[in-house]
């Protein structure tokens, strides 16, 4: 009997697929391996990165070599596993779309990470000659990151016109299209899952360009109600909205797909709208195929707008061109006689885009039309073998969806937090800050205590809990914290000071730790202090007679381990914030922080300073401490990171545009469909403490974005800020740090931190996320703003509360199917130079 491998094998050395695929698990992944191989690629696991082929609103894909037994091409979709900014707009555009009684499900739902799982859960599921597999799914919780490997589709997505809108397939190769689509779509529905994004950028053709698979289950849905009617198994009441079986089919209340493509059922605000169905994939197929034949969409706006597209698929019939595809067969117009060789067409087409669901076609019974039939030699014999119903049904439950991309689970304790974050400092000292959060100063016994688990969770939960509760105007604010805090400092300043100011560096104060060795920060951190009183450390803790004073021990505790950052002035910041006490007008400290810290995070805080000037060039550095102006912009740094990748994902705000349509105005889509006006722009400054405000003050520094990129920090706070080129690729994944790391996950990166020069990184791609992140300096860097990151969480939230968002327009995905770089020499050799390669120009 074959092995899953075998069949893996079979199917991946493009030996003609079998109608359905032998059923196999799909492997989960939890280890992660990052390399280098001899040529520099970066590698994960068994995984050796080749190529991009693609780029989707969510993450790209890439062709990889799998070094494992087959060494054979594989894509990889990297995709981020949480984007808060992605949730966000996800939240504002449901908030515009129709209620449903089931909307609180549809909202449940609605979110990024959701939509993964379900789109793995469903993919797991799959196992057919026409559905795209997927293969493993290796998630990175360190890095925030989900790859799904899957077979590669050599021959890339379907290219159906050229630039004058003509169609670039001959007749009979969009009737193989459609045939094999049948297929696919037809085993979906038997096992209850709609696609609902099907259009000809979500069919791949393999590299021989003799078969279609249908991929991209983003939107798809699997719905138990749907699949007993697949299987006449139950009686479903599809048109009583009130029937309980479809209380999980609430999601469908939501639009999704690209609006071209959308049946009449699915458009939203249509009154008396009829349920959605797996027929609203027969009629994307119609769609697509009226696309294929004669290379425009069938139904179009004259104005752009998307509702005026609603009101033209819902009320206007379709006309055919004179001629279909590329070789211009006749049509004979909308309704030819019988005898026209192009009826059999136009009426499949008809049948396809019929606006009752009722009389739409099913795909059973366009599965027998004659035109698919011809040129098989024992039509009986295949209709048989590509029976659906020979094949056992997959069952999508809640519970997988859940666990889609997580196996195990981990329960915290502080022995295996231990553990756990040990193993991971391996080859990241930094993650050792983590360690010492375990640890608690005991002042009556002048030592470190060891927290224990309960203690642990404690402190998590009053974090959670502050985190949670509901703000409103007379919710303390970061500025208005940050006033607090100078004000105690201000109150305690009668008690002195113990600085020596014979030498540059400043002792810190006495106190907590009064029996510690005083801990000096080297002057350059302190540079920018001079406008207040010279080697001052905090001078908000002076008071009026200049004596300083250390905190009071709540503060201090409060304060424990938070590590130092500059604060500054934006020069562009608004009037509410001149009068800020931290305005250098008020005299306002630059290093509140500073005296807090324990010297190992100074020391540490200092070192990383030293990364970020060696990063940025001394000069840029030196001209921005010559140049700051006071405000800090910790928090501006750490809410910009919490967006993930803000660029990118600005862009690719949206899957609803397919990059096919034309005609279509991405604007008037976007707003039509419930969308927000464009307000400001999000910019991925940089995260992190020297680095954010250097590149806030360099506002002049050259783009790697065309447009300039404006941050807006909520009501009170509005910086421009001008990325460096470098930036934009290092911080972008700076921003994954906040996520804490799952201990549970062993990461091991075997990369040497000088094997990557800036060079490289400046090579890379601004939207490339792959192994991108797994990087050794990398995670240096963001374990360190990840735990100065912790002291402002529930500040950041306040400031995401009342953040604007940008909407832009949306980039489509783009698709490359280029021929793979040679795999490295022992590869070649392993496969004797004889290395698949895909093109991409046939059509
Ligand atoms: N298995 C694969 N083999 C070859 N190319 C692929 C494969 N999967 C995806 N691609 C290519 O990568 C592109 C991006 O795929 P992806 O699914 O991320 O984007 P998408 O279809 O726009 O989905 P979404 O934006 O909704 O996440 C596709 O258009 C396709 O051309």
């Amino acid at each position: 009997m074959a092995t899953n491998q075998d069949s893996l094998d079979t199917a991946l050395a493009g030996e003609p697929a079998q109608p359905f695929d032998p059923p196999g698990s799909v492997r989960m992944t939890q280890e992660l391996h990052f390399r280098y191989s001899d040529d520099r690629r970066p590698r994960v696991n068994q995984y050796l990165r080749s190529h991009r082929v693609g780029k989707g609103q969510h993450g790209e894909v890439w062709v990889c070599w799998d070094l494992s037994s087959n060494r054979r091409e594989v894509a990889i979709k990297a995709v981020k596993r949480n984007n808060p900014r992605a949730e966000k707009m996800n939240l504002l555009r449901r908030r515009n779309l129709p209620t449903s009684p089931h909307t609180p499900l549809t909202d449940k739902l609605g979110s990024l990470e959701q939509k993964i799982r379900k789109e793995i859960a469903i993919m797991k599921k799959c196992r057919h000659g026409h559905i795209v597999r997927l293969l493993e799914v290796i998630d990175d919780k360190l890095n925030d990151r989900i790859y799904m490997v899957m077979e590669y589709l050599g021959g890339g997505e379907i290219k159906w016109r050229n630039e004058h809108n003509q169609p670039i397939l001959q007749v009979d190769q969009c009737q193989r299209i459609c045939r094999d689509v049948i297929l696919g779509l037809e085993y979906l529905h038997y096992q209850g899952i709609i696609h609902r994004d099907i259009k000809p950028a979500n069919l791949l053709w393999t590299a021989d360009r003799q078969m279609v698979k249908i991929t991209d289950f983003g939107v798809s849905h699997f719905s138990y109600a749907q699949r007993l009617a697949a299987a006449g198994r139950g009686q479903v009441a599809l048109d009583d909205p009130n029937d309980p079986i479809l209380l999980d089919d609430s999601d469908l209340s939501k639009r999704a797909g690209t609006p071209p493509f959308l049946a009449p059922e699915g458009l939203p605000a249509i009154p008396h709208r009829q349920p959605i169905t797996k027929a609203i994939d027969v009629w994307a197929l119609g769609v697509t195929l009226y696309c294929l034949l004669f290379g425009h969409i069938p139904f179009r706006a004259p104005d752009s707008s998307e509702y005026v597209l609603y009101h033209v698929i819902c009320n206007s019939d379709w006309e055919p061109d004179e001629y279909m595809g590329s070789d211009r067969k006749s049509t004979g117009g909308r309704r030819p006689h019988k005898s026209h060789p192009g009826c059999i067409v136009m009426s499949l087409l008809d049948k396809f885009l019929q606006k009752d669901v009722r009389k739409r076609i099913t795909l059973d019974d366009a599965k027998r039309y004659a035109w698919f039939l011809g040129d098989i030699p024992n039509s009986d014999e295949w209709l048989s073998q590509t029976s659906p119903s020979k094949i056992d049904m997959v069952m999508v439950t809640e519970n997988e969806t859940r666990t889609a991309m997580t196996t195990a689970r981990f329960t915290w304790g502080w022995q295996k937090r231990l553990t756990n974050l040990l193993e991971m400092t391996t080859t990241t000292p930094l993650v050792f800050i983590r360690i010492l959060e375990s640890f608690q100063w005991d002042a009556t016994k002048a030592r470190l205590r060891v927290l224990t688990g309960p203690e642990i969770s404690e402190k998590a939960k009053k974090r959670t809990v502050r985190s949670a509760i509901p703000r409103d105007d007379s919710t303390p604010n970061i500025d208005r914290r940050r006033e607090k805090s100078i004000e105690r400092w201000a109150r305690s300043a009668a008690n002195g000071s113990s600085r020596d100011p014979n030498t540059n560096s400043t002792r810190l104060a006495a106190g907590r730790r009064s029996s510690d060795t005083p801990v000096e920060i080297h002057p350059q951190y302190i540079a920018n202090s001079s406008r207040s009183t010279g080697s001052q450390t905090r001078p908000s803790s002076r008071g009026k007679d200049g004596s300083s004073t250390p905190l009071p021990d709540d503060a201090r505790s409060r304060h424990r381990f938070s590590l130092t950052s500059v604060w500054r002035h934006s020069s562009q910041k608004t009037a509410s914030q001149a009068s800020s006490p931290l305005d250098s007008s008020s005299g306002a400290s630059i290093f509140q922080e500073d005296a807090l810290k324990p010297g190992p995070s100074i020391d540490i805080m200092a070192r990383r300073s030293d990364e970020v000037l060696r990063h940025h060039g001394k000069e840029e550095y030196s001209r921005s401490v010559h140049h700051n102006h006071g405000v800090g912009v910790l928090t501006a740094a750490r809410r910009a990171s919490s967006w993930g990748e803000p660029m990118n994902y600005v862009e690719d705000v949206t899957s609803l545009n397919s990059g096919e349509q034309d005609g279509i105005d991405d604007d008037a889509m976007f707003l039509g469909a419930g969308g927000v006006e464009p307000t400001t722009l999000v910019s991925n400054l940089p995260l992190g403490l020297n680095q954010a405000t250097e590149a806030i003050n360099h506002t002049s520094t050259g783009l790697r974005h065309p447009q300039p990129e404006r941050l807006h920090l909520g009501p009170s706070v509005h910086i421009c800020c001008d990325i460096p080129p470098h930036d934009s690729a290092l911080n972008r994944h700076h921003r994954s740090a906040t996520t804490s790391p799952s201990p549970l996950h062993h990461v091991a990166y075997e990369s040497d931190l000088n094997q990557t020069s800036e060079e490289e990184y400046e090579s890379l791609d601004s939207d490339s996320s792959f192994f991108r992140d797994t990087r050794g300096r990398e995670h240096e860097r963001e374990v360190f703003r990840a735990n100065a990151s912790q002291m402002y969480k529930e500040d950041e939230e306040s400031d995401e509360e009342t953040s604007p968002i940008e909407f832009k327009r949306r980039r489509p995905s783009v698709s490359v199917t280029a021929a793979s770089p040679p795999p490295p020499t022992p590869l070649l050799d392993l496969e004797n130079g004889n290395i698949r390669v895909a093109h991409c120009n046939g059509y």
